[in-house]
């Protein structure tokens, strides 16, 4: 008989990353998507479908001598679409930080409890209302999160996800339903079911193993998913009340365990549900996207060892248009990133403390919020890789920084795949 395998997928701004464990935790492979970069759009739900099999494919080819036992998909938080009864789009994927249409967003501060987190004029609620607001759409039609859309494509049944993922899209995840106050701005039948991340949602189609070259009687799971900053932070082995987990992706995510969870739309503070921990957190628009627009990987290696800590960096907050979600939730502050050094490392040092002075901000808006004090932080995402950005928030930010030995979402989301949330019982 084959040793099992579990396939966790993460589905980011920059590409699409797939990794496959063991049993026993070991990555047993592992292949990378990457998607075009900046300014390009962000692939529609279509080309994501034609790169997740890309991906899929070449990583199946990797581990012939294992039976893959379950599937799951984490994928950016906050990016909804709409598709027929079919499972067909009907529209394009607006992304976590497109801010579609301010009426959209009075219709929710309107009639959302003053915390909520559908709020942002960039929730996923905001763009549902919009796309209802400026299309004229079928009788019957569903809310597609990314990680939904990702799903289906390889057989999961529509119209369900996980309560992450509903999360920004108005659902009540301490009541665990979607609330009352819904009905009187949407249809509540284009809502999906919602279920725990790490649910069986459905199992591979025949013809999807087929394209994937999967060989195996038994068809792999297909299991509820996360977020991408959540399955990020499960990779990490966070766990304990205090230990905070800071996502240096192609944004800033910050989350801090905590014992209950609290809401503060001022300052755009949400809490997550893993089990029966509290997650509370925010993500900033802020982070590693407005680096790589300005410098490649490489350079950013090589600038980042030019740095002098010992020097003033100057002062900026670096985002790449008008727009801030957390630690201030503005739709239109504005970035500021002038004047430009003379010398790049100079300026890669302002943007690299200015990115460091928001994760500051973030965690002590959090620890006052949720009552906890912050106690550890743990890092990932590509700029957790850079240890001149580590000693610079290390002085900054005056907590312990634990080792994380897998730091990336993709790992996190095999082992939701493997265990469900039974890490967080
Ligand atoms: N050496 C580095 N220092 C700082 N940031 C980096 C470095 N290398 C890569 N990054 C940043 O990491 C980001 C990609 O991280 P990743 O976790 O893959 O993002 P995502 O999952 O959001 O696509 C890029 O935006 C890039 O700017
Ligand atoms: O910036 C983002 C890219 O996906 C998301 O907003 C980020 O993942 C945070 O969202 P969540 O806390 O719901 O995971």
């Amino acid at each position: 008989m084959r040793d099992s395998a579990w396939i966790g997928i993460d589905f980011g701004t920059s590409g699409c990353r797939i990794c496959a464990i063991d049993l026993s935790g070991n990555i047993i492979a592992q292949t990378k998507q990457n998607l075009p970069a900046d300014p390009h759009p962000y692939p529609s739900p279509k080309q994501q479908s034609y790169y997740l099999f890309e991906a899929l494919t070449d990583l199946v080819k990797q581990i012939p001598e294992f039976a893959i036992d379950s599937i799951s998909i984490d994928a950016t938080s906050g990016s909804v679409m709409l598709c027929d009864s079919q499972g067909n789009p009907l529209t394009e994927m607006l992304m976590y930080n497109d801010q579609p249409a301010s009426l959209a967003s009075e219709k929710i501060a309107e009639k959302a409890p003053i915390n909520s987190a559908a709020h942002s004029p960039s929730s996923g609620l905001a763009k549902l209302l919009y796309f209802q607001l400026t299309l004229a759409l079928p009788e019957k039609y569903y809310l597609l999160h990314q990680a939904d859309w990702l799903a289906i494509q390889l057989g999961a049944t529509p119209g369900m996800t996980d309560y992450n993922n509903a999360l920004k899209s108005g659902f009540d995840v301490v009541a665990n339903h979607w609330p009352g106050w819904l009905k009187s701005i949407t249809p509540m039948s284009v809502l999906p079911t919602v279920v725990a991340p790490g649910t069986v949602i459905g199992k591979l189609s025949e013809a999807v193993m087929l394209e994937l070259g999967i060989k195996q009687s038994v068809p792999p799971l297909i299991k509820a998913g996360t977020t991408d900053s959540l399955a990020a932070f499960i990779a990490t082995g966070a766990n304990r009340v205090g230990e905070g987990v800071t996502s240096l992706g192609s944004t800033l995510v910050l989350k801090l365990i905590c014992k209950t969870p609290v809401f503060d739309a001022q300052t755009g503070v949400y809490s997550h549900k893993l089990g029966n921990r509290w997650l509370c957190g925010g993500a900033s628009n802020t982070g590693g996207a407005v680096l790589r627009h300005f410098f490649t990987d490489e350079q950013l290696i090589t600038l980042s060892q030019k740095i002098d800590l010992k020097q003033s960096p100057p002062v900026y907050y670096p985002l790449l248009k008008p727009g801030e979600r957390f630690p201030i939730a503005d739709p239109n502050y504005p970035p500021q990133m002038l004047p430009r050094s003379a010398e790049d490392h100079l300026f890669l040092h302002g943007l690299l403390a200015g990115i460091a002075s928001i994760e500051k901000k973030g965690y002590q808006y959090l620890q006052p919020l949720s009552a906890t004090p912050l106690t550890s932080i743990r890092s990932v995402g590509g700029g957790a890789k850079n240890p001149v950005w580590t000693q610079l928030r290390q002085s900054l930010l005056r907590v312990p920084f634990e080792s994380v030995e897998q730091t990336e979402a993709a790992y996190g989301s095999a082992l939701l795949a493997r265990d469900g949330l039974t890490l967080f019982q």
